[in-house]
């Protein structure tokens, strides 16, 4: 397949080209209208001769002869041209010649894309020879429309294929060309056909209907027939809606409860209720259409033909083609649990529902109904309470049930966000374990059109419970010691490693405690992006996550940059444009990864750094959702101090596990319910209002190091990702650097920086595949020389030179100096 093509990748990895014209504007000038002169003389010319041939033939011999006088409008010169051309050559397609002579001229005048000239010459020439051969295939008769190629071709061609042959032969050389330039098929040849019988059938019904007669009661009938058969469609059953596992329904005056048995859900399986968490269709939707929209108006663009072109050559680019044989880890690494799946303990299940029962009968509470939905780790009961309870008071009573129940980890929902109902979740007495294996399998995963699918786990209804982070778009998590925060954030990574290429996502991790994350460690030039100097891809420093920090702030001004460039809004447009080779690797382009930083002890952090890593932290969080940097925190102290306001307002996606207190609680999800958790990986999910209660996946560390394992042993790139370097405060430059003693590329590299438009060192070192020292000594080197401006912080170094003739002379007076 095209996109398979070793072409591509060195498209892929595309090198700086000097500009391949040398010519000064003054020769472009004088050479570009020299052609367009020539060509319009053929033109001429060969117009002519279809009036003036004749008349010519006699003087072809006496050119020499000042006296002999010809009737070419071209005269002499035009007679004898045209003769080589249209008689002896092409016949009418001659013209296609000047028509070409004349379109070098103007691409010569106007410098533009010689590429395509290159196209134009190749398929001209093509057209040229078909449109020849096609005339002298009707015979001597036509033979000043073909010309002599044309005729002897024929005859030629003729004596060997026969006149079918021939025929054939044209036939398919028009297919190659129409399908090549045009790019029709046989699909746009259906539609086309298609599209013709439906406007045929519309006029027709529009005809007719134009035709109604003024007979009121014929009219009448025809309108009884339509509204007949709107009912008729109206009428149509409606999808049953999946039925509760457990309904029962309590009749008045003394509620009989009567406990049907709860069948397990599959696996997959639609469940009794449902948590939305992906994004609406409809947003989808009109971001394609609009990108749609856009496709069609900038298709009108020179630049976006070639785009076409490209694509139509190439493929669309693809970024995973340099480790083109990477394979994703198989499933089987990922350990199988006996005790998966739930089992029904119908006494338990009797049991509870009674106590609660009895628990609000003795506080005068009557129940209208009873249903439960089991999960992984907790049963959820349904309540209907009878007209006029007030919910306040069965809230109040949570205590009380949890004692009639004597277990931990009530928690009361009262009213279950868009139902009716009333929710009391009861722990189970034996909890199923939720295997990583089991979410990563299911079908919502597997067959997610997510940008970074995360597979949690279950929820109380035993659905996976697949969330997109690229929406979130960043995530904080909080829970006390050992309550599954650092599996919590395994099965984020797990998930990511299961869906993305290693091209497609990049992960900054930040494990001050030293253990957690050192495993990742293997899979660094797969997956991890780092800083340049730094050995180490997986931060332990705390130190040193600030200039990492800044360096994600800088990456995220370029990436900015690079949008506004292309007109994208965000990631997603970004890259599908690039794709779709729209944007040229040259002028700065590339295709972006996503990044995902992973902070696994924040708390530790703000206390050694403060305001240091706060503000970058504020400032990733505020600004880089559009352009694919996401942030993942987590603590196991949610204080104030540590989850500030700043942070907790950028962070709307907050995970909680179990807190030991209401007040951590409530720092962390706005409200109470992380303190009734059970532990193990029970936790709460909010991304706005609605809480959301989930078994997270449990994935543990054999089973990561497996998968590490796994990726760490293919192919890999040459290094981490790297990020844009970052000089601290301590940095400087020495802006006295000697022009003898210049880097050997201090050329090219002003070349690539005046080309883009952007001052910096990771443009460099991608352009030039240099190492970031290099990069950054030049750099130095181009301040120096005037080029680029002065180091900025965290923004891009300002281009003082505007285009390459202002830079050829800067460095022409440097000579001269
Ligand atoms: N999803 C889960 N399913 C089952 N058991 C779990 C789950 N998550 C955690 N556990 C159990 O809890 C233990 C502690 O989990 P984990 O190491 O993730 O806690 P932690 O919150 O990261 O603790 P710390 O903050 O001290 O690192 C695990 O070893 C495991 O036995």
């Amino acid at each position: 397949m095209a996109k398979k093509k070793p072409k591509t990748k060195q498209s892929s990895t595309p090198k700086f080209k000097k500009p391949s014209l040398t010519l000064t504007n003054q020769q472009k000038l004088i050479f570009g209208s020299l052609l367009i002169i020539i060509g319009f003389i053929l033109g001429t010319a060969f117009l002519s001769y279809f009036f003036t041939g004749k008349a010519d033939q006699s003087i072809l011999n006496e050119f020499s002869l000042r006296e002999a006088e010809a009737e070419n409008w071209v005269k002499k010169l035009g007679a004898m041209l045209s003769d080589i051309f249209v008689y002896r050559g092409f016949g009418v397609a001659a013209f296609i010649f000047s028509g070409l002579l004349i379109r070098s001229g103007l691409h010569v005048l106007l410098d533009v894309n010689h590429a395509k000239l290159r196209r134009y010459w190749f398929w001209g020439m093509y057209l040229m020879i078909w449109i020849s051969v096609f005339f002298g295939f009707f015979g001597e008769k036509h033979s000043i429309l073909g010309g002599t190629v044309g005729f002897e071709t024929n005859t030629y061609l003729q004596d060997y294929i026969g006149i079918l042959g021939v025929a054939l032969l044209l036939f398919f050389g028009l297919i190659v060309y129409l399908a090549t330039r045009f790019k029709i098929t046989i699909h746009s040849f259906i539609a086309l056909f298609k599209s013709a019988k439906k406007d045929i059938s519309d006029e027709l019904k529009s005809d007719s209907e134009a035709f109604v007669p003024f007979d009121n009661s014929l009219t009448d009938e025809a309108e009884a027939i339509k509204s007949a058969n709107k009912v008729v469609k109206s009428e149509k059953p409606k999808p049953e809606k999946p039925a509760p596992s457990v309904k029962e329904t309590i009749p008045e005056p003394t509620p009989v409860v009567e406990f049907e048995p709860i069948a397990p859900k599959p696996v997959n399986e639609v469940p009794i209720s449902t948590f939305e968490v992906e994004a609406p269709k409809e947003e989808i939707t009109t971001e394609t259409a609009e990108l749609k929209i856009e496709t069609v108006e900038e298709e009108l663009s020179e630049t976006d033909n070639l785009s076409n072109k490209l694509v139509a050559d190439f493929g669309l680019f693809d970024p995973t083609l340099e480790l083109g044989k990477y394979q994703f880890p198989p499933l089987d690494l990922l350990k199988k649990y006996d005790n998966e799946g739930i089992s029904i303990n119908q006494e338990e299940l009797e049991g509870n529902k009674n106590r609660i029962v009895e628990t609000l009968n003795n506080y005068k509470i009557g129940i209208a109904s009873i249903k439960a939905t089991i999960g992984p780790t907790v049963t959820l009961y349904e309540i209907v309470p009878e007209a006029g309870v007030r919910i306040s008071k069965i809230k109040n009573l949570e205590d009380d049930i949890a004692l009639s129940l004597s277990a931990l980890g009530i928690r009361i929902i009262a009213p279950i966000p868009g139902k009716g109902t009333i929710g009391i979740e009861v722990p189970n007495k034996n909890s199923t374990i939720v295997s990583m294996r089991s979410v990563i399998a299911s079908q919502k995963f597997q067959k997610t059109d997510m940008q970074l699918p995360i597979a949690f786990g279950k929820t109380i209804s035993n659905e996976t419970f697949v969330v997109d982070l690229a929406k979130m778009p960043h995530m904080l998590m909080a829970g006390a010691t050992g309550q599954g925060k650092s599996v919590g954030l395994n099965a984020v990574l797990t998930s990511l490693l299961y869906k993305k290429h290693p091209a497609e996502v990049k992960f900054v991790l930040v494990d001050p405690k030293k253990v957690e994350l050192t495993l990742f460690n293997k899979i660094e030039r797969h997956y991890l992006a780092k800083l340049p100097d730094e050995a180490e891809a997986i931060i332990t420093d705390n130190t040193k996550v600030i200039n990492t920090l800044n360096s994600l702030c800088i990456e995220m001004d370029n990436r900015y940059e690079m949008l506004k460039n292309a007109l994208c809004r965000n990631i997603v447009e970004y890259n599908t444009k690039f794709k779709a080779r729209k944007l040229n690797p040259n002028d700065g382009h590339a295709f972006l990864p996503y990044i995902v930083l992973v902070v696994d002890e924040f708390a530790d952090l703000i206390m050694t750094a403060g305001k240091e890593v706060e503000t970058p932290v504020a400032r990733l969080a505020q600004l880089a959702r559009a352009i694919g940097i996401h942030l993942i925190i987590a603590t196991q102290r949610p204080s104030v101090n540590v989850i500030t306001g700043i942070i907790k307002a950028n962070f709307p996606a907050r995970i909680a596990f179990r807190v030991t207190s209401k007040i951590d609680s409530r720092t962390i999800l706005d409200g109470s319910g992380a303190d009734q958790l059970i532990g193990r990986g029970d936790m709460l999910y909010t991304q706005g209002n609605e809480l959301v209660r989930i078994q997270c996946a449990f994935v543990d560390t054999p089973e990561v190091e497996r998968i590490v394992d796994f990726i760490g042993a293919q192919k890999a790139f040459p290094d981490a990702h790297l990020l844009p370097e970052y000089v601290g405060e301590e940095g400087g430059t020495n802006l006295d650097i000697d022009i003898s003693d210049r880097d050997k590329l201090f050329k090219d590299a002003a070349e690539v920086i005046v080309t883009a438009q952007q001052g910096s060192a990771s443009l460099l070192q991608r352009k030039l595949k240099l190492g970031y020292n290099r990069a950054g000594r030049l750099i130095d080197q181009l301040e120096a020389a005037g080029i680029v401006g002065p180091f900025e912080g965290s923004k891009a170094r300002q281009v003082l030179v505007p285009d390459f003739i202002a830079l050829e002379q800067l460095l022409e007076n440097e000579k001269n100096n």
